[in-house]
């Protein structure tokens, strides 16, 4: 699929999120995509996605089945997770088995009863990840998935992820938390002032390692900033 001069704000009198993106996304490709907090990833997924209609500029060619998981997953409804996924499945025409086989790959099989608001923040990401993953997506749009995972799922993503795309799947993922940088062969696409730049891995793959000291108080905000720019942060105890 493919953006051309696409052009995005909420309201007519606001600022614009970004201007003048062209861009082209290709089957079987995985593309992560960062930049600073409130620079406008979400806003690009959602257009991505075509949850939102671009203000200027066109979409072209974007694939028939899209699966999306939001930054938050809304657990308001009152439904267990089965019925929800259940519900989603059959949307999709997908057959009702995919809940089962989605919980158990995602590690909350044990949760199909509970309802969805009294879910942890991580277990409604798996379950907002599910629906995403269970429509046997051409077009995959994963925002901030990592986010409040437990270990052994956040592990487990990227192969999944990079399975979906090898089966010929435009994957276009947000991910502050750099969990896909070393995905081989990932796209990188970064977000400031409201334009969207295309990095290139060349010229990337020779790292120097920089110690550097800072204010404890600082060290959080320091790690996202850097995340966020593109590089990579090991912290040191102590
Ligand atoms: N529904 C909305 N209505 C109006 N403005 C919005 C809406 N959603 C986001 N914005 C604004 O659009 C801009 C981009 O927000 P967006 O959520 O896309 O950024 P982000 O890069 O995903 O941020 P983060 O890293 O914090 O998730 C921000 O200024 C935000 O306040």
């Amino acid at each position: 699929m493919r953006l051309e001069n696409v052009a995005f704000r909420y309201r007519r009198r606001d600022p614009w999120v970004f201007k003048g993106v062209t861009l082209s996304l290709a089957g079987g490709s995985v593309t992560e995509v960062t930049g600073h907090n409130g620079v406008g990833k979400s806003t690009l997924l959602r257009v991505i996605a075509g949850l939102r209609r671009p203000r200027a500029g066109v979409v072209k060619d974007r694939p028939a089945r899209v699966g999306y998981a939001p930054e938050r997953f809304p657990v308001d409804q009152p439904f267990s997770v089965r019925t929800y996924l259940c519900h989603m499945a059959a949307m999709r025409r997908v057959p009702a088995d995919a809940v089962g086989e989605w919980a158990e790959r995602l590690a909350f099989d044990h949760l199909l009863e509970v309802r969805l608001p009294e879910l942890s923040k991580g277990s409604a990401q798996k379950v907002g990840i599910a629906q995403a993953l269970m429509a046997d997506p051409e077009l995959l749009i994963l925002d901030e998935p990592f986010a409040g995972l437990d270990t052994a799922t956040r592990d487990a993503l990227p192969e999944l992820i990079s399975g979906i795309a090898a089966g010929g799947a435009t994957v276009v993922v947000s991910d502050h938390q750099r969990c896909i940088e070393d995905m081989p062969g990932i796209g990188r696409l970064h977000m400031a002032d409201g334009a969207v730049a295309r990095l290139s891995s060349a010229g990337r793959t020779e790292w120097a390692v920089l110690e550097v000291e800072v204010p404890g108080d600082e060290a959080d905000t320091l790690e996202t900033k850097l995340r966020a720019d593109g590089y990579r942060v090991r912290r040191r105890a102590g």
